[in-house]
């Protein structure tokens, strides 16, 4: 499939269509402009303020008897979780979420707010847990299927969302080793500028295979320093089924 096709996809109940742009097959990546509007961004960013803590990420090794969550160079953004979802504006835009990606919310984690001032990161990754680094709870299928970013900011400098394997082929797979730092990535990874009130939509199991949990190794991505202006975005790491 080429990249760059658009689609018009109806979000009910409201009258409200979007366009859904296509930027790359391997990883399934898209992007919706004006997926929400200047004042549901301000609102999020309002909302969030007072919550903000430094962002962790999950200790390695088997999660049989839980998990923890750790501080890492890797990431040294801070984040605020929106737990409470009768918070009119949680509300409004899980319901929209569900309508654009047609999946039931309760497969989705709580929505969680960033925040990257100059120079902080997320260093490329995976959204999923790969069950050879997480034993454990993960190994059984469970696992998450698809990223929901949004950018409540625009960014003047810096601050992208890389895609080191954007639209690759298999055969070109094993050059892309691109780990650390955005500066690292190969030189043919697709970049996507962040935009306030764009959502950026990839999947990160294969087509066929969500149902068990076959990871797509294509859906490796990181957040770039914002190198003028602050970033404000926010995500919903969507589930393969109910998160419990
Ligand atoms: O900040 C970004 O552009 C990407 C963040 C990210 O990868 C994540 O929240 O999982
Ligand atoms: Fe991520």
């Amino acid at each position: 499939m080429v990249s760059g096709e658009k689609f018009v996809v109806p979000l009910p109940p409201s009258s409200r269509t979007v366009e859904v742009k296509r930027l790359s097959s391997t990883p399934r990546l898209f992007v919706v402009e004006n997926f929400l509007s200047a004042e549901e961004c301000e609102e999020i960013i309002k909302t969030a303020t007072p919550l903000l803590a430094p962002s962790t990420v999950l200790k390695q090794g088997d999660q049989s008897n839980g998990e923890e969550k750790v501080k890492d160079e890797v990431r040294t953004s801070e984040t605020a979780w929106l737990m409470d979802k009768k918070v009119p504006i949680v509300a409004k835009i899980r319901q929209r979420v569900e309508e654009l990606i047609r999946i039931p919310m309760s497969y989705a984690e709580d929505m969680q707010v960033l925040k990257y001032t100059f120079k902080q990161h997320y260093h490329v990754h995976y959204d999923f847990f790969d069950p050879k680094m997480y034993p454990g709870r993960w190994s059984s299928g469970h696992n998450r299927l698809v990223t929901v970013f949004f950018y409540l900011t625009s960014v003047e400098k810096g601050g992208e969302t890389i895609f080191p394997f954007g639209n690759t082929s298999a055969e070109e797979h094993h050059k892309i080793q691109s780990w650390g730092p955005c500066e690292n990535a190969v030189e043919s990874s697709i970049k996507v500028k962040p935009v306030r009130g764009s959502a950026v939509i990839f999947y990160l199991m294969k087509p066929h295979g969500h149902t068990h949990g076959e990871l797509d190794h294509t859906s490796l991505h990181g957040g770039c320093d914002p190198i003028v202006g602050e970033k404000w975005a926010a995500n919903y790491w969507i589930r393969n089924g109910p998160v419990q």
